[in-house]
């Protein structure tokens, strides 16, 4: 399905990493859905073979390759597979890749190295040795798929920070390969596009939820969303837009709500430096020790994953009718900060985050 007219793509080669899931899906069956042939590429075989399964059965029109986008060797062999197999490469959308959630302070080098590897890394890996094996000759479309980090990305400091850059690297290449006639544009999805695979990653699948409350839209948005706009990018309607990002977030990115919900007394709440009342967008506790989301709605605040970063105090909380603030001292305070946390800030007991200050002298 899509709202671009029927054969649109027709004749046209795309390459979509993470084709086999959640947005990357949407965009993959959108371009099918337009005659376009796809290939689709992740690590994961039993995902790719399934969704060829599901999508196009007989493989006429959609094709399949094993690749980490992380590794230069397995990115070189699925361009040129891409090009022996399907005659040519016109579109490419870099959307595989992901994060975890954790404080910075708790973040091993290895964990962001992984974030930066696959998401900047492997971005660039894939612009590269697609320019180098077909569009540097014959021009095309590039998408790259990033996030909401416009405003920082607490929790997400990596994710943020390989986002950022692969928005510059768009702006560097629009300049570098137009005369090739390559266009090349991003898309920043807002932390807010429901898929049971993205939410998966998290341990929690109401996860998106939580973020509902920052969107001035006021639902989640769809991998289909998404999608549209990809094909609008791909498309000739799009034919003198290049370096650009466009948003496809629900207006997120503008409410400052969606960011550290931060109660007015926040210039009392430093102790040795540390923030103590702190509350991120997800409202959930980041329980980095067993490395999952913990949901304060369906968890014990007091439970053992906070009790070994944390000082009991934080359990006492007492608010009932936002069960979200229960957390305000949560995960910011709770596990990053713990040698900081004492029995001050007990009681943390306002919904909006802005009064009892007296708990914090
Ligand atoms: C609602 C929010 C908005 C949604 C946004 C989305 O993007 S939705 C889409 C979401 N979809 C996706 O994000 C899908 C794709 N995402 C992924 O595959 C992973 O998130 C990845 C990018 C970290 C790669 O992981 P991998 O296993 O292939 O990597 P690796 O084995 O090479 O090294 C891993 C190292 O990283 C660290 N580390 C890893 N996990 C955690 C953690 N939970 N906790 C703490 N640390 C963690 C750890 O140091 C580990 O080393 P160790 O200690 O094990 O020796
Ligand atoms: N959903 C959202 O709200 C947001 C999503 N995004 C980004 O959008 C993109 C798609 O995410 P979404 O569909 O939501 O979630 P998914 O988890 O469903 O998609 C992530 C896809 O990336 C693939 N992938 C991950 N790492 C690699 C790798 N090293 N090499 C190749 N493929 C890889 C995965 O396949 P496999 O496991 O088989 O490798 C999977 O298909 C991601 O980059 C995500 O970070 C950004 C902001 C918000």
């Amino acid at each position: 399905m899509s709202v671009f007219r029927p054969g649109l793509f027709k004749g046209k080669v795309a390459l979509v990493t993470g084709g086999a899931t959640g947005i990357g899906r949407a965009i993959t069956e959108e371009l099918l859905a337009l005659e376009c042939r796809v290939v689709i590429a992740s690590r994961k075989e039993e995902r790719l073979r399934n969704a060829v399964q599901e999508m196009c059965p007989d493989s006429s029109t959609l094709k399949a390759r094993v690749c980490n986008i992380r590794n230069e060797t397995q990115v070189k062999d699925l361009i040129s597979f891409t090009v022996s197999e399907m005659g040519k490469l016109d579109f490419l959308i870099n959307n595989g890749g992901g994060q975890f959630p954790s404080g910075v302070s708790e973040m091993t080098l290895k964990g962001w190295n992984a974030v930066i590897d696959t998401n900047l890394n492997g971005t660039f890996l894939m612009c590269q040795e697609a320019h180098r094996q077909w569009m540097a000759q014959h021009g095309g479309v590039i998408v790259n798929i990033i996030a909401d980090m416009f405003r920082g990305f607490p929790l997400m400091a990596h994710t943020g920070a390989a986002r950022a850059a692969v928005e510059n690297l768009t702006k560097s290449l629009s300049v570098e390969w137009a005369e090739d006639g390559v266009r090349i544009n991003a898309v920043a999805p807002g932390s807010n596009i429901y898929s049971p695979t993205a939410a998966s990653n998290y341990g929690d699948l109401k996860i998106f939820e939580h973020v509902r409350e920052g969107i001035p839209m006021k639902r989640l948005g769809t991998p289909q969303e998404v999608s549209s706009n990809v094909c609008f990018l791909l498309s000739p309607g799009a034919a003198f837009i290049t370096g650009a990002t466009f948003k496809v977030d629900g207006g997120a990115s503008l409410y400052s709500y969606l960011n550290w919900k931060i109660g007015d007394e926040h210039d009392q709440t430093f102790e040795h430096g540390y923030p103590i009342k702190i509350l991120t967008h997800f409202d959930l506790l980041v329980d980095i020790k067993n490395r999952r989301l913990q949901d304060p709605l369906t968890s014990n605040h007091s439970s053992s994953s906070s009790s070994n970063h944390s000082s009991s105090n934080h359990s006492s909380s007492s608010s009932s009718n936002h069960s979200s603030s229960n957390h305000s001292s949560s995960n910011h305070s709770s596990s990053n900060h713990s040698n900081h946390s004492s029995s001050n800030h007990s009681n943390h007991s306002s919904s909006n985050h802005s009064s009892s200050n007296s708990n914090h002298t």
